[in-house]
């Protein structure tokens, strides 16, 4: 198998200029309507439409297990994973809930989680966890591309069924490690810098976490070259997923909103293997993780979000979808200062 990229293409111009020129009509003062504005715009570009379609919205979260928790860098166990999916099967967890407020569908798929599969979950696993970084490579070059493989799949899955509007989410214990190792691996950022608490470690913890971190970035980037070897040393198969279903979509013309830390970590990856994939990408929150803010700045992104959450799952995106679907229903549902019979802007002379 090798790396062979969907062809993504450019945003269009042509839409942007007339979801612009269709907003300026609307009953409100010129630019009135703020980030909301440029939200609705940017759909446009992404899809190629005016107005854009934002009905059908679907959360994909991507889960997996990690072989570093041997290490002891979470506050939770590794099984916590398996038994979420179990929580997610039956309804019970935040995104369920905030997917049901949505009207949105919630597919979560499998991609590595180190237990028998769960019913009610889609079976994608590459295989029951990754390797533990801290001594050998997370996931072999075959492993990285079925993972990757399964994202871009699943976002041809949402075109075909006319999804209008991805979430993306993930769950897997020990993922914010590898995604602050990762972060370190494509950067020069420094251990201090996006090594974080995850899901709550005390200081000592997160001393601990960043010496595992620092020692197992030293070692791999003595033969890491290029930013698909990073994901294959230190990544996760739901990382190396979220980086393909970004592709996928971008590709399908599909907008994503990107949730937390890990998530914008893999928008990161994908943005180094194929720089348009970011063009796709709508930010949706700001993350408590310490190298959420770091990772953000790279990407240039401004999220609309910044509530101190650090779930995962994709709650942040599902909350976001909220704003993303107001711009596209603005833009199509508003009356223009014509249709309403109300007086434009006037041209005053104050000399
Ligand atoms: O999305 C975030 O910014 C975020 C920040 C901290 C933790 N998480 C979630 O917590 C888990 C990873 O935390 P940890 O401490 O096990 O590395 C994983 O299931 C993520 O969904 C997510
Ligand atoms: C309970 C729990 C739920 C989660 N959801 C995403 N990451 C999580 C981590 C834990 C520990």
């Amino acid at each position: 198998m090798e790396l062979k990229l969907p062809e993504i293409p450019e945003l269009s111009r042509q839409h942007r200029l007339a979801a612009q020129e269709q907003l300026d009509r609307k009953t409100k003062p010129v630019g009135s309507l703020g980030r909301l504005e440029e939200l609705a715009v940017q759909l446009c570009a992404i899809q190629h439409k005016v107005p854009p379609d934002t009905a059908r919205k679907r959360i994909l979260v991507f889960a997996a297990d990690h072989g570093i928790t041997e290490e002891k860098v979470s506050a939770y166990p590794r099984e916590v994973t398996a038994q979420m999916l179990a929580n997610f099967a039956a309804g019970g967890a935040a995104i369920n809930v905030l997917a049901r407020l949505m009207g949105g569908e919630l597919f979560v798929v499998d991609v590595g989680v180190a237990a028998e599969p769960v019913v009610g979950v889609k079976n994608r696993k590459v295989r029951w966890g990754t390797r533990n970084f801290a001594h050998e490579p997370a996931m072999t070059v075959e492993e990285t591309l079925q993972a990757l493989n399964v994202g871009i799949e699943l976002a041809f899955e949402a075109a075909e069924d006319e999804v209008d509007i991805l979430c993306l989410g993930e769950m897997g214990i020990g993922n914010t490690t590898a995604a602050a190792a990762l972060l370190c691996l494509l950067t020069e950022a420094r251990e201090e810098q996006v090594v974080g608490r995850g899901t709550g470690l005390t200081d000592a913890q997160l001393e601990h976490k960043r010496a595992i971190v620092a020692r197992a970035v030293a070692r791999h980037r003595e033969w890491v070259k290029t930013p698909f070897e990073a994901l294959c040393a230190v990544g996760g198969l739901e990382i190396a997923a979220l980086v393909g279903s970004m592709i996928g979509a971008a590709a399908s013309k599909i907008p994503v909103i990107v949730d937390g830390f890990i998530v914008t970590v893999a928008a990161l990856v994908a943005y180094h293997l194929t720089p348009k994939a970011r063009d796709a990408l709508i930010f949706a929150h700001r993350s408590e993780e310490l190298g959420h803010r770091y990772a953000l700045e790279l990407l240039e992104a401004n999220p609309l979000l910044d509530l101190g959450m650090r779930l995962g799952e994709g709650s942040g995106a599902a909350l976001a979808s909220f704003l993303v679907e107001a711009a596209g229903r603005i833009l199509r549902e508003m009356a223009t200062f014509a249709e309403a019979g109300v007086s434009e802007r006037e041209e005053q002379d104050v000399t």
